[in-house]
């Protein structure tokens, strides 16, 4: 459950984005300009990118007269000043990118705090697979922790590379971790989720093109966000995403089959883990909709118990909760400040 830290260092911090114009990158810009505790903030994009040198507000016009910073170009690998005094980096790159930046970055001082999928996994096998690439630095995935921000143990307080969730697991981890101690009951469960095409990130492609947008699953069962949702939950789950016509957020549509469903009290006890977390609103009866939660950091859980059929509703804004957002509330964390600090609401 929530981590509830004791404020360490209230001091400004050295903070460098890399990957800043992206979807992910540009929201985070937006978060950590705004943070109280962020000082010198650096924005790297790659060494050969055509928005080197811009500004982020010629990108992202809404960021005109509040955030006044270049996009800097930047060869993997090579250590700036901005990196080396850095108290804090986030990496929202691509996996292949994330993971080639491991042997620099675990040098520093800095925190890292990985938006990519390129530590998220327990062992170096399953990236060929899931991934498409064999992974370089095999020996980082024991040191990495996952940040799922609600779901932190002991283990994240010394960590220096933190794997910041998927948005499909986010959305799918937050309804599922609560019931942990019933999955012995479990027979089955699908995950069925669908999300906005800034899932797909920034960069053109045919299929997040206006005219080919639809509503279609896509990698039904072999998505690399398939073993990520059942090591963390320690369920073996059917993941089926869907890319729909809309920008942003995702709902996924969980359902749980058990062989001996627990009772709607022995529920509520268990989502009441819950009830003191200012992002994570979850109710029996509730259809969460995704404008209830998108340009915000929460998530909104509804379930509903019919017969042995549990049927969880999750709804994220990718790019915050999924992305963005939680990667802010681990900063906060290790800083010893709320989770929810400068989370939009
Ligand atoms: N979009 C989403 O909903 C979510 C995304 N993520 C993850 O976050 C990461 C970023 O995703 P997203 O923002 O969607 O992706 P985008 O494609 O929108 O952005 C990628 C960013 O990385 C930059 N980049 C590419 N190559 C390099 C390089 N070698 N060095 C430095 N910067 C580089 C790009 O700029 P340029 O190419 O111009 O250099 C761009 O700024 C990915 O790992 C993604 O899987 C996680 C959860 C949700
Ligand atoms: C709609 C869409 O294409 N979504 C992406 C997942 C989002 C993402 O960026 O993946 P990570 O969370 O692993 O970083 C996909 O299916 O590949």
């Amino acid at each position: 459950m929530e981590r509830k830290q004791s404020a360490k260092k209230y001091s400004l911090q050295n903070v460098v984005v890399i990957g800043a114009s992206g979807y992910a990158g540009a929201e985070l810009v937006s978060l950590l300009n705004d943070h109280r505790l962020v000082g010198e903030l650096t924005l790297y994009v790659s060494e050969q990118s055509h928005d080197r040198d811009k500004f982020i507000a010629q990108l992202y016009p809404r960021f005109k007269g509040r955030v006044d910073l270049p996009l800097l170009g930047l060869p993997v690998g090579t250590v700036t000043d901005a990196l080396a005094n850095a108290d804090a980096v986030f990496l929202c790159t691509s996996h292949e990118v994330s993971c080639q930046w491991y042997a620099q970055l675990s040098q520093l001082t800095a925190t890292v705090f990985d938006l990519s999928g390129g530590f998220r996994l327990p062992t170096a096998d399953l990236y060929p697979r899931f991934y498409g690439f064999e992974h370089p630095a095999t020996e980082a995935l024991a040191k990495a922790v996952y940040g799922l921000a609600e779901w932190l143990d002991e283990e994240f307080d010394n960590a220096r590379w933190i794997a910041v969730p998927g948005c499909y697991p986010t959305a799918s981890l937050l309804a599922l971790k609560p019931l942990a101690v019933f999955n012995h009951q479990i027979n089955h469960t699908v995950i069925n989720a669908v999300s906005g095409v800034t899932g797909a990130g920034r960069s053109v492609s045919l299929k997040t093109q206006a005219a080919e947008l639809s509503l279609q699953g896509y990698k039904a069962g072999v998505h690399r966000h398939q073993p990520e949702i059942d090591y963390y939950s320690g369920l073996n789950t059917l993941f089926l995403p869907h890319l729909g016509d809309f920008k942003r957020g995702i709902l996924a549509t969980i359902t749980i089959y058990f062989n001996e469903a627990p009772s709607q009290a022995q529920l509520k006890t268990v989502f009441d883990v819950y009830q003191a977390s200012a992002l994570v609103h979850i109710a029996e009866g509730e259809y969460p909709a995704l404008n209830d939660v998108v340009n915000s950091g929460r998530c909104h859980i509804g379930w509903h118990l019919n017969g042995n059929a549990l049927v969880i509703f999750s709804a994220i804004d990718n790019l915050l909760k999924g992305a963005a957002s939680q990667a802010l509330q681990c900063f906060n964390l290790k800083l010893g400040l709320p989770s929810e600090e400068g989370v939009p609401l």
